[in-house]
């Protein structure tokens, strides 16, 4: 089957591979010229994949319209905030009955949509039946040396999801479908802040207490702002939840968990982006989820601290103070000694 793959960085060159070896061509869009040429030429991707082999059966297009040109599959694996731009331009270009899958951790900063709903706005022609992400604990450096990883498919159809979970899974890439597409947006775009908060945390010296802290106090608050926002609270004890906030806050590979270190060294914002050469998507994701948590009435603490550490130059070690400083709570909505629990009051604790 002819696949394209939107994105020919880490994550777009990595999925690739994956879709390489289960017997696929793969249509590999790359912006720049240079990049499709090395990928062509050398069959490699230094900048992203360094020491990787690109199989022959990728193809690298810098025309978008020619990578998906009857094509019935199509993954979009670009950064967040370039996601609108790229979806208008396929728009108009995608086959009438194309799947598509996105595997973007990221919230729009501008509107505050997850992808699924920025991707249906610039592409009306696209049925939400047709439309799936994936996400879950997945580096791309470990799944492009074919390591085992474990990713889950979120669709609004059950088919939207298994057109993909036939299409990607093998002995060395399993894939589970879902379908709380809201749910698993969120796990995957959210866990990157905490990240974020895990690298200045451990940069600072701060120990393991405060990174599992930090984790679990983390995952209570994207699932707050996650059933706020209507997804189920259960996906976040899932692959796309808690899986991937442990993978991001504890991997060498994580970009988020090394912006957090580089900030603690005293970097300042600039240089990390800069210095990382890749996207950093909880600098973003903080951003947007400050905005909206304070819309929805949801208390964020540790997306509040990062924020103010990586936008209003917070002191790092002020910040800590901050989160163990605030006023006494409970650890969970669940009041056994109240009566039944509530989810749904958010609030503040
Ligand atoms: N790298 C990883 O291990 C994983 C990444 N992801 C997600 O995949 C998405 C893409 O990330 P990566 O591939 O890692 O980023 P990357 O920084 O490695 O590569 C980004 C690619 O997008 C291209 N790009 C930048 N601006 C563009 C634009 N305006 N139009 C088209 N292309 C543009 C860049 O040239 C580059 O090829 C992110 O949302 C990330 O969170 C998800 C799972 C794993
Ligand atoms: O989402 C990821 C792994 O699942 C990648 O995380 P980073 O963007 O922090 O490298």
């Amino acid at each position: 089957m002819d696949i394209a793959v939107l994105g020919a960085g880490s994550w777009g060159t990595a999925l690739s591979f994956v879709l390489a070896d289960n017997g696929h061509r793969v249509h590999l869009w790359a912006r720049r010229k240079e990049l499709a040429a090395e990928i062509n030429g050398r069959r490699t991707n230094e900048r992203y994949l360094p020491g990787c082999t690109v199989p022959e059966s990728v193809q690298a297009y810098t025309d978008l319209g020619e990578a998906v040109h009857g094509v019935r599959h199509v993954v979009l694996a670009v950064p967040s905030q370039t996601v609108g731009e790229v979806a208008t331009q396929l728009n108009g270009q995608l086959e009438p009955d194309a799947y598509v899958l996105h595997a973007v951790k990221g919230i729009d900063v501008k509107t505050g949509r997850r992808m699924s709903e920025v991707i249906l706005d610039a592409c009306p022609g696209l049925e939400h039946r047709r439309l799936a992400v994936l996400s879950g604990p997945s580096h791309a450096e470990e799944v492009a040396r074919r390591l085992p990883t474990t990713v889950v498919v979120a669709g609004f159809s059950p088919q939207g999801a298994e057109v993909w979970q036939s299409l990607l899974m093998n002995l060395r890439f399993r894939v589970y479908t879902h379908s709380d597409v809201v749910g698993v947006e969120l796990g995957g775009s959210l866990k990157n802040i905490i990240a974020i908060g895990v690298g200045l945390s451990d940069g600072l010296g701060f120990g393991d207490n405060a990174k599992a802290a930090l984790m679990t106090r983390g995952l209570h608050e994207i699932a707050r702002l996650g059933f706020r926002l209507g997804a189920v609270p259960l996906t976040f004890a899932g692959l796309a939840g808690v899986g991937d906030l442990i993978v991001t806050c504890t991997s060498r590979h994580s970009r988020n968990r090394r912006a957090g270190l580089m900030l603690a060294e005293g970097r300042s914002l600039d240089e990390v982006l800069q210095g990382m050469g890749m996207v950093v998507e909880g600098v973003y994701t903080t951003r947007a989820a400050v905005e909206l948590s304070e819309k929805a009435g949801v208390e964020m603490p540790i997306a509040k601290a990062t924020f103010a550490v990586l936008f209003e130059k917070e002191n790092p070690r002020r910040a800590v103070e901050e989160l163990m400083g605030r006023t006494p709570k409970q650890e969970w909505v669940a009041d056994l000694w109240q009566g039944p629990s509530d989810w749904s009051r958010g609030g503040d604790f």
